[in-house]
């Protein structure tokens, strides 16, 4: 079974490594939105793969460090590409949530980066 629970953060970055004339290359803002997703089987007892309240108390301190800061200046996202949020992410909460099986970042309703933990997608 899957389940999926949905976040959203305000914040501003540039993206350092894009030519000046890139429009990303200048400071601007995005409101994201996370998608974690997790995979396992069901508790026959609680009924849950894992309980909403235990996602959120895993991710609400990863996403407060993020929530309306410049992500140039969080540690580890010097260039805060959509792929490197999630990947950022990914390594911050999957010890606390082992049954993490995929997370997206998308910065516009339209755009996303989604990763499910292969290293060779890293
Ligand atoms: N592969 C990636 N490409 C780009 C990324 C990224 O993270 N991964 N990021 C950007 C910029 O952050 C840019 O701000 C994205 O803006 P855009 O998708 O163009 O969204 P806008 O709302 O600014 O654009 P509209 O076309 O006006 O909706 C660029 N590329
Ligand atoms: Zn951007």
């Amino acid at each position: 079974m899957k389940i999926t629970q949905a976040f959203s953060f305000e914040a501003a970055h540039r993206l350092p490594h894009v030519p000046a004339t890139h429009r990303c290359h200048r400071m601007h803002g995005h409101s994201y939105r996370v998608e974690l997703q997790l995979q396992g089987p069901v508790d026959p007892h609680s009924g849950f793969v894992v309980d909403f309240f235990d996602i959120e108390a895993a991710f609400g301190p990863v996403l407060k460090s993020l929530d309306h800061y410049c992500l140039n200046e969080v540690s580890g996202l010097e260039n805060p590409t959509a792929e490197n949020i999630a990947l950022w992410i990914w390594q911050r909460i999957k010890p606390a949530l082992p049954q993490l099986s995929q997370v997206k970042v998308f910065e516009t309703a339209d755009c996303w980066a989604e990763y499910d933990g292969d290293a060779a997608s890293a």
